[in-house]
């Protein structure tokens, strides 16, 4: 059972990255009870890094790539090649790739063919990052068992946990994973954990949400379920990616830069308002973060 933080990337202002601000992030996440950490996941901003900005990420925490999933996807498969390669050398849990994306009706076959040529290439296990709200493709279980493709591991970032959990009985020794912050109980009761974007402001709550699960408190873990699906409605009403900055900020003690376009940063009214929303609705609660 575990929890999967798919890191935000700090940017400064002139767009670049936050290195600094990067490590002192994972490092914190980790030492408060995080897992794992998913580099270059949505969150992350993957589809907006370069390639050379997705090498730079995990060379900024190399020290701790044995907890790294590194996302490598890319229209360019040229790219994702060169990303499995370099990353090669380092102790990775996992590669990770989203679907082939933008491009419409592509055929079954050269979908899987994409994970084909990832898996041939890679010495590290490889996970499907399946998200089809935001590709527009499923990379379902029964998509990978029509071709006999077995792949180590899968965040399925879905609503519907049944499709998650096809691939744990198609596939008993997947590492099966879902990425929806508001089935991250679901998913830690039911799968081999959670990839939540809340993570990032809320590692104690999901620490002490699993260490609940673990002990068959299923009362209390819902009651930090229904804290971060609180959190997850306040954010989305400014744009979850943007608000996470902000939130990340209220809840940890430090900065975390902002975001790069397409994502844009709250603006002054927005921040004030969302900060002092969660602060109250936090302080009642007595909850650590
Ligand atoms: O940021 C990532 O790489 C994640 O896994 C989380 C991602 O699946 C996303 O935050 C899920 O959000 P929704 O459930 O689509 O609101």
């Amino acid at each position: 059972m575990e929890i999967v933080s798919p890191i935000l990337t700090p940017f400064n202002s002139d767009g670049t990255i936050n290195k600094e601000a990067l490590k002192q992030h994972a490092t914190n996440l980790l030492n408060k009870g995080v897992d794992l950490i998913f580099l270059n996941g949505t969150t992350g901003l993957g589809p907006a890094l370069s390639k050379e900005e997705k090498k730079e990420n995990l060379r900024v925490l190399s020290d701790l790539s044995n907890k790294i999933i590194f996302q490598v996807g890319d229209l360019n498969l040229n790219n994702v090649i060169e990303l499995i390669k370099f990353a090669s050398d380092y102790d990775l849990r996992a590669i990770a790739s989203y679907s082939p994306y933008y491009f419409p009706r592509l055929p079954e076959k050269w979908l899987i063919k994409y994970f084909q040529i990832i898996a041939s290439q890679s010495r590290h296990p490889v996970y499907l990052y399946n998200y089809p709200s935001a590709t527009g493709y499923d990379i379902s279980a029964k998509l990978l068992s029509k071709f006999g493709l077995e792949l180590a591991g899968v965040k399925d970032t879905n609503q519907d946990l049944a499709h998650s959990m096809e691939f744990k009985t198609t596939f008993p020794k997947m590492k099966v994973y879902n990425g929806s912050d508001t089935l991250a109980f679901y998913s830690l009761l039911s799968l081999d954990g959670t990839v939540a974007s809340m993570s990032n402001c809320l590692p104690t709550v999901f620490k002490e949400m699993k260490e609940a699960v673990a002990r068959g408190d299923a009362r209390k873990a819902m009651t930090f379920q229904k804290l971060i699906t609180s959190l997850v409605e306040m954010a989305r009403k400014y744009g979850q990616l943007g608000s996470l900055y902000v939130l990340t900020e209220i809840t940890q003690g430090y900065k975390v830069g902002g975001p790069r376009p397409p994502i844009f940063p709250l603006d002054e009214t927005e921040s004030k308002d969302l900060r002092t929303e969660v602060e109250n609705f936090l302080k009642g609660l007595g909850v650590s973060t």
